[in-house]
């Protein structure tokens, strides 16, 4: 009977059929939100007009506005456009059946991520989207897998071992050889990104792949791709099976390629190994450790792996590359941070600093909060409604309703850049949209303003470890080279309709410099030499 109905009807006709069923469940869902929203004294977000089935519309214009580094110009406008008094940063859009809450309200994301972290999470659609790339790992999995996971990294960030600045004194050392100190132009960006790759490697495997030795620049190229076309994935809504991934695909297979002998490695730890290293706080106890006690699944070990190197190598080069980036058009803030550092080591460059000497540098500290707020490393992130729930907000006497399956849309970049949570401009405080780390010595911004890290149960875990990364490579950067130089040549082509000497932030998972970082130094006098 089934059969002779399916025969019945042509491919075009169930098409149809299936879109009027989408369409039936999108407004019987709209219709059951809206009951829900009226009998609880709740309201929506101010709503982004769409004309277009599925929206169309809007998911070209976010498309587009990623493909050109211009979403954070996107927000700005949507905000500015649909913003109300009550709800002056959060607005939403239907998307076919799916309700998106875009905000860079900090009380909303506040409540997203910590105190109603149990009703948030990353989501069943993120896990898919993200599936190819980072599988079932810490950073795409909720609910107790999340929570094993976390676990399971989390010996690796005790204090003893990130406390060893040994691991950064080596790739430094490697990174400095390869500065030239007499006016040469380095372009930094490539090799913060290699140091980072080293020092990641090092740090979970216990080896390294010395990229700075031998630059994997088909690791980093199919990396970048993947990320490329993996944030547009993540914005394309039902139009997700049409984005073309051939380059993405490939990228995979490289990814795969290098991380495939340290799998390998782990499945080759023996009982006796893992019975030598059991102590978590041992110099040799690493990430393959710990996962070759939890599983013997390759699939598992890759997932983890991989979503380690991305958290700990991308996010930490760009912070280093906007920073330098930043140093070198600001020479009294160079000529600050090494004169601190001098009183603090001396000025013997030899000496390598020690976490004490770190955490006395409180200048170096305020230049690298400043770059982490003007330039947050995860400028977009999302987040999925696992249950009904209400947030309230001080700006509107009611709460904002969001739905079980609703998607909040959050942007740090924004949130980190808006001039009404931060004091009016003047003499001790320059313009949100400037670098200044003199603007830390008498400012602390206010909870949930200021958040590179995230906050709540899944704030980064490798927060501590990134920021002794961060300090020790500018100390040691600057012990040697007393002054830098800025030095932009135009680019064409890769600013999305920008000024080609304009650096700008290319927004995909990570917010890296858009365009190469080239930089020049010169060596101090008393500067030591191999
Ligand atoms: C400046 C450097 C870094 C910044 C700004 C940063 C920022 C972040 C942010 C915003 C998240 C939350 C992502 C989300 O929930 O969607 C996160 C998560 C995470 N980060 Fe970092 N990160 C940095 C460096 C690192 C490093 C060096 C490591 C490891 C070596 C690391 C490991 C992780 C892990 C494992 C998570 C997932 C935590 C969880 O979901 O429970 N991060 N990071």
């Amino acid at each position: 009977m089934l059969g002779v109905i399916f025969e019945a009807f042509s491919k075009p006709l169930w098409l149809a059929f299936a879109l009027i069923i989408i369409i039936l469940f999108s407004w019987l869902r709209a219709l059951q939100s809206t009951f829900r929203v009226k009998t609880l004294g709740a309201r929506y977000a101010p709503k982004i007009p769409t004309y277009l089935p599925f929206s169309l519309e809007f998911i070209y214009k976010s498309i587009t506005a990623a493909r050109k580094q211009r979403s954070f110009d996107l927000w700005h406008l949507l905000f500015s456009t649909y913003g109300t008094v009550d709800s002056p940063y959060t607005v939403e859009v239907n998307v076919g059946s799916r309700r998106f809450i875009l905000t860079a309200d900090h009380e909303i994301i506040k409540a997203v991520l910590a105190t109603q972290f149990s009703n948030f999470g990353k989501g069943e659609t993120f896990n898919r989207q993200f599936h190819d790339f980072l599988g079932d790992s810490v950073f795409t999995t909720d609910g107790k897998e999340w929570h094993d996971s976390r676990q399971l990294i989390r010996p690796l960030f005790v204090n003893q071992r990130i406390g060893d600045l040994e691991i950064f004194e080596r790739h430094a050392q490697k990174l400095l050889s390869l500065i030239s100190g007499k006016g040469e132009i380095t372009e930094l960006q490539q090799l913060f990104y290699r140091y980072t790759l080293d020092v990641a490697t090092d740090f979970m495997f216990g080896t390294t792949v010395g990229s700075l030795d031998n630059p994997q620049v088909k690791f980093a190229n199919a990396i970048s791709e993947v990320q490329s076309v993996q944030a547009i994935l993540a914005r394309s809504g039902p139009l997700y099976p049409f984005i073309p991934r051939k380059t993405y695909l490939k990228g995979l297979v490289i990814i795969n390629s290098l991380i495939k002998p340290f799998v390998s490695r782990t499945l080759d730890l023996s009982p006796d190994e893992l019975e030598k290293v059991s102590n978590t706080s041992s110099k040799e106890y690493t990430l393959l450790h710990a996962l070759a006690r939890s599983t013997r699944n390759p699939k598992k070990i890759r997932d983890e792996l991989v979503n380690l190197l991305f958290a700990g190598r991308d996010t930490t080069a760009a912070t280093l590359s906007w920073l330098f980036y930043e140093l070198a058009g600001h020479p009294s803030v160079v000529r600050k941070l090494r004169s601190e550092i001098i009183s603090v080591l001396g000025d013997d460059c030899n000496k390598a600093p020690k976490p004490e000497d770190l955490k006395k540098m409180k200048y170096l500290h305020h230049t690298v909060d400043e770059t982490l707020r003007l330039y947050p490393p995860v400028p977009f992130n999302i987040r999925s409604a696992l249950s009904d729930t209400m947030i309230a907000t001080p700006n509107s006497p009611r709460p904002l309703y969001i739905q079980k399956g609703d998607s909040v849309a959050f942007s740090t970049l924004v949130l980190h850049r808006r001039a009404d949570l931060h004091p009016p401009p003047s003499q001790s405080f320059a313009p949100v949209d400037q670098f200044s780390p003199e603007r830390w010595d008498a400012w602390t911004p206010r909870p949930w303003t200021y958040i590179p890290f995230n906050g709540g149960p899944r704030i980064c875990i490798g927060q501590q470890f990134a920021l002794r990364e961060i300090w020790f490579t500018v100390c040691r950067i600057l012990q040697r080279f007393e002054r830098l130089e800025r030095v932009e040549i135009p680019s064409p082509g890769d600013g999305g309709g920008r000024d080609e000497r304009v650096q700008f932030m290319k927004t995909e998972i990570v917010g890296t410099p858009g365009r190469k970082v080239r930089v020049r130094f010169w060596e101090s006098d008393g500067a030591c030499h191999e």
